[in-house]
């Protein structure tokens, strides 16, 4: 059972989360400068039914899900190994970069189109006209750069997940990893179920419920880097509940990956990689994606509490 916390430790994130809800639709300064999550209320709804149906469409049809993993066979499209490796993280999930959209031939658009794909495509289409430029413009304010101009190629990921009840281990509470996310910032839309929980911050181990209805955005390491740790990532995770549903839409935003990981000016918290701007985008998103690939189902899950994010903190921070 997840660690509980009372309202009373926590109030700002109970009045950030009341406030914001029902008045912002893009989050303010103050909020990305606040070490948690933030709530946002989004322009538009995800379209929940079309990912179910993705979902159910796929899981149905396998031909068809092999031959969208064959477009792009290094990572895969449609990951279903929660259904055969009860030590993976029990989940599905799509992921839907622009580059591995525009290598789904069309006679696999055409078929998946009604399926869900379009409408999916479309919403995050939207999602991302929204919140993509504005957001980076508040985290340039606060980072003291332009972060503009490093994410000119347009470096995200449309990932939609099935917390499905058909898995390999439906006891299994465990949903996804505690993990901080690499990139810059993450949009995480749900479908009422709660799961999605954030660590406390300044409480490492404690784990705080967000609502399930809540949307909720959240900083990556790479912005932690680039401004020279002004702005803060939240480590979450996703805890089953066996036998429940549960489906979100997370709109990751990274930097280009040639940009080089190093803030403006020397920070003493980093470690000298860091400070010396050793390592790239592409370099750490491939460190980062082994332990995701160990996490998501080709290893054995141990203790997920800081499974991925030790050796990352050892390789940002001086002392950790
Ligand atoms: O499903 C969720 O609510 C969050 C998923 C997540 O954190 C991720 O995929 O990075
Ligand atoms: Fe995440």
């Amino acid at each position: 059972m997840a660690t509980q916390t009372s309202k009373n430790e926590y109030p700002a994130y109970e009045s950030r989360y009341i406030q914001s809800a029902e008045t912002q639709s893009i989050p303010t300064r103050a909020d990305l400068l606040n070490p948690a999550l933030t709530f946002i209320n989004p322009i538009t709804a995800a379209p929940f039914s079309a990912i179910q149906n993705l979902f159910d469409y796929l899981a149905q049809n396998p031909q068809t899900a092999a031959a969208l993993n064959d477009v792009y066979s290094l990572r895969g499209i449609f990951k279903a190994a929660a259904t055969k490796n009860p030590t993976c993280d029990q989940k599905l999930t799509i992921d839907l970069s622009p580059t591995r959209i525009e290598r789904i031939p069309s006679a696999l658009q055409i078929e998946l189109a009604p399926h869900g794909l379009v409408d999916i495509l479309a919403f995050f289409d939207t999602i991302s006209q929204h919140y993509v430029t504005q957001i980076l413009t508040l985290l340039s304010a606060i980072a003291g750069r332009d972060l503009a101009s490093l994410h000119a190629d347009f470096n995200v990921n449309f990932r939609v997940i099935d917390y499905t009840t058909t898995t390999a281990s439906p006891q299994s509470p465990n949903g996804c990893g505690a993990h901080t996310d690499y990139g810059t910032f993450s949009i995480i839309f749900q479908d009422g179920n709660a799961g999605l929980e954030m660590e406390a911050p300044g409480a490492p181990g404690t784990w705080v419920p967000v609502p399930g209805n809540a949307t909720v955005l959240l900083c990556g390491w790479c912005v932690v880097i680039l401004s020279g740790a002004k702005v803060a990532a939240v480590r979450h995770r996703v805890r089953r509940v066996p036998g429940v549903r549960r489906l979100s839409a997370v709109l990751f935003v990274a930097p280009d990956l040639d940009v080089k990981l190093a803030p403006v000016e020397r920070v003493d918290a980093f470690s000298d990689t860091v400070n010396q701007g050793l390592f790239d985008v592409r370099w750490f998103k491939e460190e980062m994606g082994k332990k995701w690939r160990y996490r998501e189902g080709n290893g054995k899950i141990g203790d997920d509490r800081l499974e991925q994010d030790n050796d990352i903190g050892q390789l940002i921070w001086k002392s950790f």
